[in-house]
């Protein structure tokens, strides 16, 4: 063989051997070992059980995982925001999910899951029965929350986005007192799509015992019949004026008048968190860079002016 050809060869055969390694060669996560009596850990399978499967909507379900007492690491090795990676047996692929309410000392965890047409583990967590075994690992950082980082912490989400922001709002309720005021704007197809009462009831609860503390706004692309709960959505997708409304500094006339002329205040510290489908994360923030990076900030934040420190996709 000619050289030309045989450098040709040469350099096809280790393309194809580069191609094939990284398709096939199992990432640490995924073949991770499965132990039953470690703690749960991020670098292992944990088996827990399917405890409770509820359907709430057509596509979605509430699902508690529940491992066993023994298993459940120190409280301080879970810091809010965190999800756990739950993995499909038949296909070995895992997927990150957000414990609504976080893990308690019996070992259960709450998941509100939602199931598309052709996806995968979410098909497959859906047709678990009571009394099925499910492997996990974890917990893993969504993102790290820091209680007086902020002033104003606003949180947009659409779908099952919802359930970082219930947990960290979970969690901060709980370990009250905290100076952080908190907005969130949800946004569903529809109201048959809501998050389930477990999830909003509290939340509408909370907002109307402390409104000076926490706020939240529902919208809803088209509204179909009449809403749950007593909320009435907003017609329409989370736009400029929604989130400039936030931003409203929320105090009486005459505080200004007398208090803040005196007093000049800084700038509140706030914070955005978005977490949602893709469309909906570039229309509000802009898209993720490479390799799931944050990306620049762009979006109706970007024209607002808020940057890289101010914007967090989850
Ligand atoms: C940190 C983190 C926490 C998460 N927590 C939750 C949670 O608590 N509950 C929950 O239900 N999900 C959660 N997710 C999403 C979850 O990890 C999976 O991405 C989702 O369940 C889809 O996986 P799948 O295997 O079922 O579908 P895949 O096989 O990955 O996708 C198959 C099809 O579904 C479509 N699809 C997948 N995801 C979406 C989407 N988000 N919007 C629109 N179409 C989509 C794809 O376009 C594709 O056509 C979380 C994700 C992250 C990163």
């Amino acid at each position: 063989m000619p050289p030309i050809q045989r450098l040709r060869a040469a350099t096809f055969i280790g393309v194809a051997g580069v191609t094939a390694l990284y398709f096939f060669y199992p990432s640490p996560s995924k073949s991770a070992s499965t132990f039953s009596d470690e703690p749960l850990s991020p670098s292992h399978f944990t088996p827990a059980s399917v405890t409770s499967t509820e359907s709430c909507g057509p596509n979605y379900r509430l699902i508690t995982l529940t491992v066993p007492p023994k298993l459940v690491p120190p409280k301080s090795s879970f810091s809010t925001i965190w999800s756990v990676f739950i993995k499909d047996d038949d296909i070995q692929v895992e997927r990150p999910y957000t414990p609504l309410e976080g893990i308690d000392e019996h070992g259960n965890m709450k998941f509100w899951i939602k199931k598309y047409p052709r996806g995968e583990v979410g098909r497959w967590l859906h047709s678990k029965q009571i009394g099925d075994k499910v492997e996990l690992r974890g917990p893993l950082q969504t993102w790290l929350w820091k209680d007086e980082a902020w002033d104003e912490v606003i949180m947009i989400s659409g779908g099952t986005g919802i359930t970082p922001f219930y947990q960290l709002l979970h969690s901060t309720f709980q370990n009250m007192p905290s100076k952080t005021r908190f907005t969130l704007l949800h946004s569903s197809r529809s109201p048959s799509e809501f998050p389930p009462p477990e999830i909003l009831v509290p939340l509408i609860d909370h907002s109307r015992a402390n409104p000076e503390r926490f706020q939240m706004r529902l919208f809803v692309d088209e509204i179909e019949k009449e809403s749950p709960l007593g909320v009435t959505p907003q017609l329409g997708r989370i736009d400029r004026q929604a989130i400039e409304s936030c931003l409203e500094y929320k105090t009486s006339w005459w505080h200004r008048l007398f208090w803040e002329r005196r007093q000049p205040q800084p700038p509140p510290k706030v914070l955005f968190l978005v977490c949602g489908p893709e469309p909906m994360i570039n229309a509000i923030a802009g898209p993720y860079g490479r390799n799931y990076s944050q990306g620049p900030v762009l979006g109706i934040l970007g024209e607002l002016g808020f940057t890289s420190t101010q914007v967090r996709k989850l």
